[in-house]
């Protein structure tokens, strides 16, 4: 049988490391008429001015249903069981897909909503929210809630 040289079987499954991908965690938030949770990002910011879901970046030290626990804590003032949590939809953007976008379904929560950050929110329905100015990942992933 013919054998592969160990340098040409490495190479073979050398598979190119890129640490830099970007995991990011968003909240579909639900009131109690199946509204859905958007907020404006700030001008200044990737995608300013454009509506979002509520969330942020995974850091390298977290569980993601804790980043957005926190991040949830940090822009809205709420609190959300982690537990609670159902996982949803994903989305991608960037070469090969490099920020990849996880979407948690939920619709409990404690506490009373409060713009932390000082951004736009508001409840919108999906017919409401294709209005909007929205990122691009968030107006392919309304599209398909709406489904
Ligand atoms: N949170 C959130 N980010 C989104 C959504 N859609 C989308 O494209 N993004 C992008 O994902 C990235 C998340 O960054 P972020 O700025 O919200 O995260 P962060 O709060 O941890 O960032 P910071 O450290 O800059 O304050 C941004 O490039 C943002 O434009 C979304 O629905 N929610």
């Amino acid at each position: 049988m013919a054998t592969i040289p160990n340098e040409r079987l490495r190479e073979a499954l050398q598979v190119e490391k890129n640490p830099t991908w970007m995991p990011v965690v968003a909240l579909a938030l639900r009131d109690q008429s199946g509204r859905l949770l958007l907020q404006k990002r700030p001008p200044h910011k990737h995608h300013g001015g454009l509506w979002e879901l509520p969330g942020g970046k995974v850091e390298s030290d977290e569980f993601p249903r804790l980043a957005l626990t926190r991040e949830i804590a940090e822009e809205l003032a709420i609190t959300i069981d982690p537990a609670s949590l159902t996982p949803g939809l994903l989305a991608d953007e960037g070469e090969f897909g490099a920020t990849v976008l996880f979407v948690y379904d939920c619709s409990r929560w404690s506490g009373e909503i409060r713009p932390l950050e000082h951004q736009e929110w508001g409840w919108f329905t999906f017919a409401e929210a294709g209005e909007l100015p929205l990122a691009p990942m968030d107006r392919d992933l309304i599209k398909r809630m709406a489904q």
